[in-house]
């Protein structure tokens, strides 16, 4: 009788405040429940549960926020799908990344263990934990000079948001939580791990995050110049078996049914990030298709066949994205984030009451005001740095700045600026991998800012390119869920589970030539605050960050 129903995958998407849970159809695809758990310590930036407090530029989080979404969000997906849980054959997640978790040999996250619990480093530390640049900074500078031929890989220059640099900020202030760390696992592997008990790496982290490329990790002689103490960082604290994107990592244990309602013994897949696991979900695993996730960052994803250098990329990974195929990512740290804080912080309460009065969100509302000014008539330039830079600059010590301000500024002029800077900032990224011989045919999005229609305009005309627009409006869990159907064995590869489960609506923001034109001559402004202000002719911004820290320890002495 179970035969005769459709066979379910179950995806799991893990993001920066929240877990969502789909259940999804192995044969065509169809999204048939959803659930979502908001995570209760959600992201941690000045002080931990116990009140000890943190310092600039921190971002750490809760493990236990992460069961509970197999908790709760996954039964709920089930209910909501009126599934039997009985029909679900595999189960797919993904994670944020980088986010590190450090954890002892059983994989028991170190801020769990009592010596540890009211230190900082003993927690996850998040993607957008950006206290570890002076650690990147020596990263970067030793592996210039040294020549490692893994730098380029990295676009020359490796982020103070992945494994090697936040690793070398707990040995340097936390000796202790270093050394009880046995293990610094991706929290995309963590989850798996919880999952079906077997501890693997994928491919994808590993490669990005992880600086594993052509099978090797950074030699001990550089760690040890680096610092004498993480010479054996990558055999002590991160080697392990790595696993493709799609195969299967294990099967699900006893607990984890427990705890998610499903069997225990189906197929769980390995590990993913969120951005890479969704281009299946938008049929974009083709190299020349570069997909944008746009949320609270943006991660720009595409797959090629050639190896290329780009300057300024967060990485190309071979079976990055999709096995057989050079994957390249790019990324900016903040985009919706950059919204969220103007709407929280800039905003006058007139505004906020018209909002309300109107029924829709603030965001709406500012985008419905900006929607009828002329190209540049705001007179603003902005550079959309309030959460540092990953691509093409890879300097979290930079920062965000409005330019042209006069006592006529409106609040939606500024929001619109904001935009049209995080447009730019996608515009020199696409423009990195055009010069350095990456074709980009076409420019598709996913994720949650899509619902703003005057955004996907004003990126369309930035660009000059027609957008392209994911179906699901859950890239990341739908993504998961067709790994977990490739590693159950329903398709043969994740391009066939992509044509069958995957979905995308070609071109349906048009560039219009007026508004290319008139971007064009703003974006060249952008260019030049971006080269001033980002490429060493006026470090203004790095200085202002070490009077801040300077002036917050003497308050806090
Ligand atoms: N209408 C809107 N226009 C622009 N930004 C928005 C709008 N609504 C929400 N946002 C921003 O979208 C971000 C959340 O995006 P989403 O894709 O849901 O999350 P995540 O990237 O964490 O998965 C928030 O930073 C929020 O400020
Ligand atoms: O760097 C990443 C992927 O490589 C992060 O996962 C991402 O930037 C965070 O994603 P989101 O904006 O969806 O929370």
């Amino acid at each position: 009788m179970i035969e005769a129903r459709p066979r379910l995958v179950v995806g799991v998407d893990f993001g920066t405040l929240s877990g969502r849970a789909v259940v999804v159809r192995v044969e065509d695809g169809a999204e048939l429940g959803s659930a979502t758990h908001d995570y209760e310590y959600g992201v941690l930036e000045s002080h931990l549960p116990d009140g000890t407090r943190l310092g600039p530029d921190w971002a750490l989080q809760v493990p236990a926020d992460y069961i509970s979404v197999l908790r709760h969000a996954v039964p709920a997906a089930l209910d909501a799908a009126g599934a039997d849980p009985r029909q679900v054959v595999g189960i797919g997640t993904d994670f944020t990344a980088c986010t590190m978790v450090p954890t002892t040999a059983d994989g028991t996250p170190l801020n769990e263990v009592p010596a540890h619990a009211g230190d900082p480093h003993a927690y996850v530390k998040l993607w957008k934990h950006h206290a570890a640049q002076p650690q990147a900074d020596r990263i970067n500078a030793l592996a210039a000079k040294r020549g490692e031929s893994w730098l380029p890989r990295y676009g020359g220059l490796i982020s103070s948001e992945w494994e090697f640099a936040k690793a070398l900020q707990v040995l340097e202030e936390s000796p202790a939580v270093y050394t009880a760390m046995e293990h610094w696992v991706e929290a995309a592997d963590w989850i798996v791990w919880q999952l079906c008990g077997t501890y693997l790496r994928n491919a994808c982290s590993a490669g990005y995050k992880g600086i594993l490329q052509d099978g090797t990790y950074p030699t001990r002689d550089f760690l040890a110049e680096l610092n004498p103490g993480f010479a054996d960082f990558v055999a002590d604290k991160i080697d392990r078996p790595v696993g493709s994107l799609g195969a299967p990592a294990g099967r699900l244990t006893r607990q984890a049914a427990e705890w998610t309602g499903l069997p225990a013994g189906i197929v769980v897949a390995v590990g993913n990030v969120d951005a890479h696991v969704t281009a299946p979900a938008a049929q974009s695993t083709a190299p020349g298709q570069m997909l944008a996730i746009m949320g609270t960052s943006t991660c720009h994803i595409m797959n090629g066949q050639i190896l290329r250098e780009v300057p300024g990329m967060c990485g190309v990974v071979e079976g990055g994205v999709t096995p057989g195929l050079w994957g390249y990512e790019a990324g900016q740290s903040g985009v919706g984030d950059i919204f969220n804080w103007f709407v929280s912080t800039q905003v006058p309460p007139a505004y906020v009451a018209e909002a309300d009065q109107r029924g829709i969100s603030i965001h709406e509302h500012l985008s419905d005001k900006a929607a009828a000014q002329a190209v540049g008539a705001h007179g603003l330039i902005a550079l959309d740095w309030h959460s540092g830079n990953r691509s093409v600059l890879v300097d979290h010590e930079l920062s965000g700045l409005v330019l042209g301000l006069t006592l006529a500024t409106s609040p939606e002029d500024v929001y619109r600026a904001l935009i049209e800077a995080t447009a730019f900032g996608t515009r020199t990224i696409v423009e990195a991998f055009v010069d350095s011989g990456i074709p980009v045919d076409e420019f598709v999005v996913a994720g949650g800012l899509l619902k703003n229609p005057l955004l996907m305009q004003i990126y369309a005309d930035v660009l000059g390119m027609p957008l392209s627009t994911i179906r699901s409006t859950q890239g990341p869990a739908l993504g998961a869920a067709i790994h977990a159907a490739v590693a159950v064995g329903a398709y043969d590869d994740i391009h066939s589970a992509s044509a069958a489960m995957g979905g995308v609506d070609r071109a349906v923001y048009q560039p219009v030539e007026d508004n290319v034109r008139a971007y064009d001559a703003l974006y060249a402004e952008y260019r030049a605050l971006h080269d001033h202000f980002g490429r060493g002719a006026n470090d203004v911004m790095r200085r202002l960050r070490s009077i801040r820290r300077q002036a917050l320890q003497g308050a806090a002495r």
